[in-house]
């Protein structure tokens, strides 16, 4: 017994010389500096808890249907676990028995061959057999899981307002769409199916070996699998960064890519081919040092890891043949010790890498997760009502917005346009013309004060119902990679092609659209390249005439239009604007001279208001832009006859 003690007592020591070593390291870790800015803070159980709640309603979906047929693929899976480790535990007893009864000096004892027939029968038949039908019904889920995670993350950035989209980098956001599912139907397969049973394996082996050794074995055996797993959490964290920096890396490179090519013509155009190229080429390399350096080898934590094992698995079959030699026990023991421990400690090896797992996991899956924690901006209050509307009167009530919290771009701006009349805002560039048609649309809530609509303040009732109501013809015109028909159709699903091809007449675009090979069916390219400017800007009218809708907004609508064509198309919408409310922003003061109100806006603010001829008369800031503009197309005109501009010689004001 004293013999094995000291046997006991050396495996111990041995295990115990790089504990020591390691110890040192959790107070090196106090001592580090708090993480740096896009580094993420180290995480305790809680927060990982908290991080990875985020995947439930995904991995179980709301929907009944989808539901049912994913929870029942879990059960199967779960049921094929179940047997999978009672399988486990059965080998190394069968595996006891037979070394037991072949090493036996008993003349009458048999063979084992209804313990072999069972020990392969456990080993390669029943065990296959659970896997095949584990992973089939795992694949299923997957796909399931993975479909649901896409829709989910697709529904949550379609439901952002304007301000996630005007500052999301859309390359990485697009690629954790399209993956979605993947990585974390992996890692919570690994966490159930593989991580977690290896605390009931842990369990069976030890509660086992306690039966057919002693405590002392069964409390070593717990002793080294708790110290290995310490030590390996304690050092794996260490390693994180590395993971991070890798992930962040990763997205760059993507994001760099996918705005070269959406800026293609732009590259093309300042030749900077080359540039791009090498641009793209550094982040990619950048990224792949990261991945190779997630991969070495040779890292600090891997050699102590495999030492920490290999003194593990080895001090525990020391102590196991000291007992057999020196206490009761017989080679079938041995056998079976042996069996389970290498068995056990692979999983286990695995286990002490969990957090680098969910680390690693949670590096990857980090613009999943933000997707999933976003909430819009602009959204339906909960007691939103559907929009009533009347002979669409717009009141605009002492409205402030500022984008950022740091420039007011609306000031304290008031006015009223009645049901069925017009109204144009014009001013300097970057005035805030286009926010005011923003805030309308709510694509933006506004920062003070209210905007009304047949006397509903828009932020109460519901967005989708508001919209119905509100057409538009926005600035920069956001054209489908389609045919020209669906695009124009985007407007009203349900047009029909007479009523598509008036549209087009009354915007002048249907004569064009003949002459092209295919017509209507004619594909735009993608963002309309194949259209000209001013091509464009008339599908765009159309589309709004399309959409038949009460209140329609027009933003520099036909800035890109020459004279007669403007003209054709302005003397069509005159009538058309009958009975509906009209806003009109534009630069050419010529084009809304008609208009029932004028408001000439200048830095956020109303200077002037009123029809043209009044604004024109009282010869302040609308009449000079007006006498501007008269000027530039009656160039002959001494340029004495100029009204005052001197106040209008600021960089911005020049219109
Ligand atoms: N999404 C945004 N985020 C931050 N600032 C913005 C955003 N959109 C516009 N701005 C800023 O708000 C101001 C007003 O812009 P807006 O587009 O409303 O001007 P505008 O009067 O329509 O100009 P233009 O006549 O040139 O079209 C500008 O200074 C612009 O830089």
């Amino acid at each position: 017994m004293n013999t094995f003690n000291a046997y006991a007592a050396s495996s111990v020591l041995l295990f115990s010389i790089p504990a020591f070593y390691l110890l040192a390291s959790p107070r090196k870790r106090a001592t580090k500096p708090p993480p740096k800015e896009g580094e993420s803070p180290r995480r305790g159980w809680r927060e990982y808890i908290d991080e990875m709640r985020i995947f439930i309603p995904v991995l179980i979906p709301k929907d009944e249907a989808m539901r049912r047929k994913i929870v029942f693929s879990y059960i199967i899976v779960l049921v094929c676990l179940v047997a999978d480790r009672l399988l486990k535990l059965a080998s190394p007893i069968l595996l006891r028995q037979i070394v037991v009864m072949l090493a036996s000096d008993d003349p009458t004892m048999r063979l084992p061959w209804v313990e072999v027939v069972l020990f392969v029968l456990c080993e390669r038949v029943f065990s296959r057999f659970t896997w095949s039908v584990s992973s089939h019904y795992r694949s299923t889920v997957s796909t399931d899981v993975a479909d649901v995670f896409k829709l989910t993350l697709y529904n949550k950035l379609l439901n952002q307002s304007a301000e996630y989209h005007e500052n999301v980098k859309s390359g990485s956001v697009w690629e954790t769409v399209s993956t979605a599912g993947r990585s974390a139907i992996h890692y919570f397969s690994y966490l159930v199916l593989q991580q977690l049973p290896v605390a009931f394996d842990v369990l069976l082996g030890v509660g086992t070996c306690w039966m057919v050794f002693d405590k002392t074995l069964a409390l070593s055996m717990l002793g080294v699998i708790v110290a290995y797993m310490w030590i390996s959490i304690s050092m794996e964290q260490t390693d994180n960064k590395d993971v991070q920096t890798y992930y962040t890396l990763y997205r760059n490179a993507l994001d760099i890519g996918h705005d070269t090519l959406q800026n293609w013509q732009t590259v093309s155009y300042f030749n900077r081919l080359e540039y791009e190229r090498s641009r793209f080429s550094e982040a990619v390399s950048q990224r792949t040092n990261a991945w190779r350096n997630l991969g070495r080898p040779l890292s600090r934590t891997k050699i102590t890891k495999n030492v920490l094992g290999c003194l593990g698995v080895g001090g525990v079959c020391l102590l196991g043949c000291y007992q057999i030699r020196y206490s009761s026990g017989n080679a079938g023991d041995f056998a079976m010790l042996f069996q389970f421990w290498t068995a056990l400690f692979e999983p286990i090896e695995d286990l002490a890498g969990i957090l680098t797992g969910a680390d690693q996991f949670l590096a990857e899956n980090q613009k999943c997760i933000e997707i999933l924690k976003l909430e819009p901006k602009v959204k339906d209050r909960e007691d939103a009502e559907y929009f009533k509307p009347g002979d669409s009167t717009i009141e605009f009530n002492n409205v402030n917005f500022s984008y950022n919290d740091q420039r007011e771009v609306v000031k304290d701006v008031s006015f009223k346009v009645e049901g069925g009349t017009t109204l144009a805002i014009v001013g300097e560039t970057g005035g805030g013309k286009s926010t005011m048609l923003k805030l309308l649309c709510r694509a933006y809530d506004v920062t003070g004060g209210s905007i009304k609509i047949d006397g509903q303040d828009i932020r109460s009732v519901r967005l989708a119902s508001l919209r119905e109501h509100i057409s538009v013809v926005p600035q920069t015109i956001g054209v489908f990679n389609v045919s020209i028909l669906e695009n124009l159709r985007y407007a009203n699903l349900e047009a029909t092609k007479e009523q598509v091809e008036d549209a087009c007449r009354a915007a002048a675009l249907h004569n064009r659209i003949m002459s092209f090979p295919n017509g209507y069916d004619e594909k735009v390219g993608e963002k309309g390249v194949k259209l000209s400017g001013g091509e464009l800007q008339r599908l765009a009218i159309a589309r709004a005439l399309l959409r038949k809708a009460q209140i329609v907004l027009f933003d520099e609508a036909t800035s890109n239009l020459d004279a007669e064509t403007e003209g054709r198309i302005q003397d069509y919408l005159r009538k058309w604007y009958k009975g509906r409310t009209v806003i009109v922003v534009a630069h050419r003061l010529a084009t809304v001279a008609n208009a029932d109100l004028i408001i000439a806006f200048k830095d956020g603010v109303i200077v002037e208001a009123g029809r043209h001829d009044d604004l024109v008369s009282k010869q302040g800031y609308f009449f000079r832009l007006w006498e501007k503009q008269r000027l530039a197309w009656e160039p002959s005109k001494n340029k004495k006859d100029a009204p005052e501009e001197k106040e209008q010689q600021t960089e911005e004001g020049q219109t």
